[in-house]
């Protein structure tokens, strides 16, 4: 114990990447620590995010290769989707559990239950008061619902997540990383799956000539695309469900998944009686140090108004942050590093650091493009569409990379050291890699 004045040291609200990563190095050097959980341990990403979605993800991304090579391996692949998601339960459903052991078991406390302020050292939990120096505001994100009539009829990512059944046909809501990733994992389980966008563009924070590939390619599998779908209801039909959209336009479908984005737990919480600023739709304010407008109260991951990307790897880099700052290890702000992300689609694009276009305005950069599907590497496999670009800063450094290819999410992380690291020519071929490998294929254009 640190202070003896609260009964805690640090208390998380939220249980997820942004408070247990560097809440379990943290109480080893003897902080007293408590989480308040109000769904599941562990939050989004073990439960009803990555690892859920990505075990659903991996016999999709098989069957797909299968396809591809389907004169070298023979056979009608077809996926069993109520035994997907049977593997899905039996591989997730005991993580919340283990977590909770392991956060007893370092000596930290979970308290179940929806947590609000009654000051800025307490919380109110099931009508317990529990006090502390310091709490982080982790509460992440909640699906939005768009506002239309009807729209307490569609349903949510974590929904998705659950289905035992794959309905026959679906209506997707958005063209965000959700909708991309649940589109393709819909339509290769059978689903008749058509895209209801916002505006003409998909994935809008990626490079959008690869995008277009990946849009086309899903077109090829049977997803349709409507541009401004500008939808105005959704209601219940004999057989499913009617959105109407468009100038007086129907599409009838079995369900219907509202992607339209995720906006921050910030309510209900009594933020505002203690004086914790935040934004409805940007999260909780925060400064440099990830500390909120009250002093001793911090936020951590998908809540917290950084600007940076709503990642598990930038919530546990934030956590980590919160450790050092906390246990004394620094006193200076975050220094965030270029976080790589990846859209789990077939192909898959990725991204991380400066971007194509960001280089391409400027004339501090140069751009190197490959075409990497003429690599025998990716020939193996039959990849029909391999490409990436490096962008390099005037000494010739790494300063940031994109890759569209069904490997593009390990291709972008063996190159992120290099990005981050600034290594120059002499450092990178120092770094020897694997052979065959994706790192090898990726380190050799530099
Ligand atoms: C479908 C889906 C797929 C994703 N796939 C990926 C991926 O492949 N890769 C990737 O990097 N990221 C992915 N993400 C994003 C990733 O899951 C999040 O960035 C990450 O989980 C954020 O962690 P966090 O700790 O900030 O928030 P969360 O994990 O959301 O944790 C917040 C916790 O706080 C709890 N809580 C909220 N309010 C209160 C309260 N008042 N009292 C008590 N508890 C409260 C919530 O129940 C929740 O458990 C995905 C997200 C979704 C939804
Ligand atoms: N692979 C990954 O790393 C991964 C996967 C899933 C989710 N995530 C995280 O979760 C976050 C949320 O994902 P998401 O897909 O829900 O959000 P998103 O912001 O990526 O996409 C939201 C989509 O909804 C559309 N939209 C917004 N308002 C709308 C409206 N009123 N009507 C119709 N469409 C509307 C947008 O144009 C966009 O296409 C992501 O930003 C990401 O941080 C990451």
């Amino acid at each position: 114990m640190q202070n003896n004045k609260y009964d805690y040291d640090v208390i998380y609200i939220g249980s997820g990447h942004a408070a247990f990563d560097g809440a379990k190095k943290l109480c080893k050097k003897g902080f007293k620590i408590a989480f308040v959980e109000v769904v599941a341990v562990g939050g989004t990403c073990p439960n009803w995010g990555c690892n859920a979605k990505i075990t659903l993800d991996l016999p999709i991304t098989l069957a797909k290769k299968q396809h591809r090579m389907s004169d070298i391996v023979e056979g009608d692949t077809k996926i069993n989707w109520n035994a997907n998601m049977k593997n899905k339960h039996a591989g997730i459903d005991s993580i919340k559990v283990n977590r909770e052991a392991t956060m007893k078991d370092l000596g930290m406390d979970v308290i179940h239950g929806f947590a609000k302020f009654t000051n800025n050292h307490t919380i109110e939990v099931a009508g317990e008061h529990y006090t502390s120096d310091k709490l982080v505001i982790a509460t992440g994100l909640t699906p939005n619902k768009v506002d239309v009539q009807g729209t307490e009829l569609s349903h949510d990512s974590k929904d998705f997540l659950n289905l035992d059944e794959m309905p026959k046909s679906m209506a997707i809501v958005g063209t965000g990383y959700i909708a991309m990733e649940f589109a393709t994992l819909a339509n290769e389980s059978g689903a008749d799956v058509t895209m209801l966008m916002h505006g003409d563009k998909a994935l809008r924070g990626f490079y959008q000539p690869y995008v277009k590939q990946i849009v086309k390619e899903m077109e090829n599998d049977g997803i349709k695309f409507i541009k401004n779908a500008d939808i105005h209801a959704f209601s219940q039909s004999d057989n499913g469900y009617t959105v109407n959209y468009g100038d007086k336009k129907e599409l009838n479908v079995e369900w219907i998944l509202d992607a339209s984005g995720r906006v921050p737990m910030v309510h209900n919480m009594g933020l505002e009686d203690i004086g914790v600023k935040y934004d409805d739709k940007k999260g909780v304010i925060v400064n440099e140090y990830l500390q909120t407008s009250v002093d001793n109260i911090y936020a951590s991951g998908d809540v917290a108004a950084t600007g940076q990307p709503k990642l598990t790897p930038t919530a546990t880099f934030e956590s980590g942050y919160l450790k050092h700052l906390f246990a004394g290890e620094t006193d200076q702000p975050i220094d965030f590093p270029a976080i790589p992300s990846v859209v789990f689609t077939s192909p898959r694009i990725s991204q991380m650091g400066v971007s194509v276009d960001e280089a391409a305005a400027s004339d501090q950069y140069t751009i190197e493009k490959h075409e990497m599907a003429r690599s025998w590497f990716r020939q193996a496999t039959k990849e029909k569409i391999a490409e990436n670009a490096y962008i390099f800063d005037q000494e010739h450094r790494l300063v940031g990379f994109t890759e569209i290819s069904d490997q593009a999410d390990n291709a972008i992380d063996t190159i992120v050291p290099a990005v981050n690291m600034h290594m120059n020519e002499e450092e990178i071929e120092r770094n020897v890699h694997l052979f065959p490998s994706i790192g090898h294929d990726t380190w050799k254009n530099l």
